[in-house]
């Protein structure tokens, strides 16, 4: 296949092979990315020995960065680099900071007593901040690179593979990070060391590790396949200066005597490339369609934080297994995995079949509308749980009464999630004396055991222990969540996968990988608007802060429509076309536009001085 600059790539089923190796990239690293996430907080918690806040906080950080320097990588790529170096270069960057992450987890390094506890925990603290630094500038860096470097193996007459292409690219994004967060919290949940047993986090951010590795190796064995954009120079320089020239140009020409021009853009015409202009603009129209988008995400991303939370108040027991609230967030990435497919091959030749057009940025206001619906559900949720007056956590509240006359030491084991039920078992102590014994749990709910004068400690004390229930477990089950989960991921298969596509197809061939950094810019601001909402707005109920926000993007989404309605497509290839068509009448344009602009400067020199005067110079000249 002969691709838009003529690159000829080897083709299977009409698709470039090259997007193959590509894939199972994207596969690999956020396999690495979600994987490591995953486990993040609990090492800050229980390795680092951090408290909540400080955990919780570090955490967001990362992943604010996460989504924010994708501009730099983008920047580096499309002026400098080109995508292809910049995502080897940065993927190195990326598994060093994975490898930083799996040694910093390493207890035995600095365990210099071998109790098991590192000694010098300066160490751990330093080594993981560097490496999650790395790992924020690899992911981010070559994020918005990976997306636009595969669409760019595409040919112009391959639309609807490239169409496939972002939905295969969104599947292997789902994949990956699906199977991370089921493997690498059982690693984590593993003893390992060398001179003592602990959680093995070193394992569970070892194999993430391992995972960037072969991303990088896969997309390096396919180098010899790919269409490799160059990059034409320092274009983001060029932009900025460029909008800074028609910006100064327009106020010094602010006067009604001059006439005023279609676009502001223009009056960058009479130093700037009408080519550059003209991409500019199409890069502006798109950003400013951007503008109501990061309300999506201020949603979508409250997966992981409120919805947990409301599921840390509600029943997971599913009868073959219990589900953790955390775990119910695996429910987006599999949704996906089966949404995407019905989606493109069911829903939308459907839609096409009768009659209606449902352009891109219809489906994102389609997608917006659903989000805001399934924040409508988790509303419902919230106020069926209230009624129900369970406001406990999963971790069972208990407490002991000692009756006998010496003090006795409770310690508990782990809470095994995967069983039909919780049990958890207590281990009583008095000096060398000990016994255990198991209790089965509701979610929810709350115990006060009494341990009896005449209980004999070393021999089993099962039996002895009696228990009062002293509030019952949550009753509202985490089924009820599903609906919430499906509208969501309904939103995000419309809004996300096609505002992907999207920002591809309408960027100009120089700036692919800006426009896809531009995306990502609204993830990132999304995020802080969940700081800064729930901040302002302290509701005492948690259904009307849901219900704040689904009303919130309803509005956003009624201006987004208005705004997408006005958005007219295009098509940069072709208009890049037409300006390098008529480049040679540029070329004779300038000279003349060069004058002109001598000409302007020379007036406004004279209009400071004397405008009547200048006025009679002007005819003169
Ligand atoms: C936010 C990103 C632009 C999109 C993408 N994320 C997803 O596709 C999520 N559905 C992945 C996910 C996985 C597990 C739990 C929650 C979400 C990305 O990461 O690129």
């Amino acid at each position: 296949m002969v691709n838009k600059s003529g690159f000829n790539s080897k083709e299977v089923c009409g698709y470039p092979l090259s997007i193959f190796f590509i894939v199972v990239n994207e596969f690999c690293e956020r396999f690495s990315y979600y994987g490591m996430r995953a486990v993040l907080v609990l090492y800050f918690k229980y390795f680092l020995r951090w408290d909540d806040d400080l955990a919780t906080s570090i955490y967001h950080t990362f992943v604010a960065l996460c989504y924010l320097t994708p501009i730099l990588g983008a920047i580096v790529a499309d002026s400098w680099l080109g995508k292809f170096k910049t995502i080897i270069y940065l993927s190195i960057v990326y598994a060093i900071g994975q490898v930083a992450m799996a040694v910093s987890a390493i207890h035995d390094i600095t365990d210099t007593d071998r109790d098991g506890t590192p000694n010098n925990m300066t160490f751990h603290v330093v080594l993981s901040m560097v490496g999650l630094f790395l790992i924020a500038l690899g992911t981010g860096g070559i994020k918005p690179c990976v997306a636009a470097f595969g669409g760019d193996q595409f040919g112009d007459h391959q639309e609807r593979q490239r169409r496939t292409f972002f939905s295969v690219f969104y599947l292997c994004i789902n994949g990956g990070s699906l199977l991370s967060t089921i493997i690498t919290p059982i690693l984590r949940a593993q003893n390992c060391g060398i001179y003592s047993k602990q959680k093995c986090y070193s394992l569970a951010f070892g194999v993430p590790a391992a995972l960037m590795v072969v991303a990088l190796v896969v997309f390096i064995v396919g180098s010899g396949m790919y269409y490799k954009a160059k990059p034409e120079g320092n274009i983001m320089g060029d932009v900025c200066k460029c909008i800074g020239f028609a910006i100064s140009n327009r106020y010094k020409h602010r006067s009604k005597q001059y006439p005023s021009r279609e676009h502001w853009m223009d009056w960058a015409e009479d130093k700037y490339d009408k080519l550059l202009i003209a991409q500019i603009k199409m890069v502006l129209k798109v950003l400013f369609l951007y503008i109501p988008l990061p309300m999506f995400w201020t949603l979508f991303d409250q997966k992981g934080s409120r919805w947990t939370l409301q599921a840390t108040t509600m029943d997971g027991n599913f009868g073959a297994i219990v589900i953790q609230p955390d775990q119910m967030q695996t429910v987006n990435p599999i949704l996906i995995l089966t949404l995407v497919p019905i989606m493109d091959s069911v829903i939308y030749p459907l839609i096409k079949k009768c009659g209606l057009n449902f352009t891109p940025l219809k489906r994102m206001t389609v997608g917006m509308f659903l989000a805001a619906l399934a924040f409508v559900c988790a509303a419902v949720v919230q106020i069926e749980i209230d009624v129900s007056r369970k406001h406990l956590t999963y971790f069972n509240l208990t407490q002991f009464v000692n009756g006998m006359n010496k003090p006795v030491n409770v310690s508990t084991s782990e809470i095994f999630p995967f069983l039909i039920i919780i049990r958890a078992t207590f281990f009583l102590q008095s000096g060398q004396l000990s016994c255990a014994f198991s209790r089965d749990f509701g979610f929810g709910s709350s115990y006060t055991f009494f341990i009896p004068s005449t209980l004999s400690l070393g021999s089993n004390c099962q039996e002895s222990i009696t228990g009062a229930e002293d509030i019952k477990p949550n009753s509202v089950h985490m089924a009820l969540q599903v609906p919430q989960y499906f509208f969501i991921t309904a939103g995000e298969v419309m809004f996300s996968v096609t505002g992907l596509e999207f920002s591809y197809s309408q960027a100009p061939s120089n700036m692919k990988a800006v426009l896809q950094a531009g995306w990502l810019l609204t993830v990132a601001i999304g995020n802080f608007i969940v700081l800064i909402v729930a901040e302002v707005a302290k509701l005492p109920k948690q259904w009307t802060e849901y219900v704040l926000f689904a009303s919130l993007l309803l509005c956003v989404c009624i201006i987004f429509s208005i705004m997408a309605y006005f958005y007219t497509y295009i098509d940069p290839t072709e208009i890049e076309a037409k300006f390098r068509r008529n480049v040679g009448d540029d070329d004779d344009d300038k000279n003349d536009k060069q004058r002109k602009l001598e000409m302007e400067m020379m007036k406004r020199d004279l209009d400071r001085s004397d405008d009547e005067h200048y006025k009679g110079k002007q005819t003169k000249m």
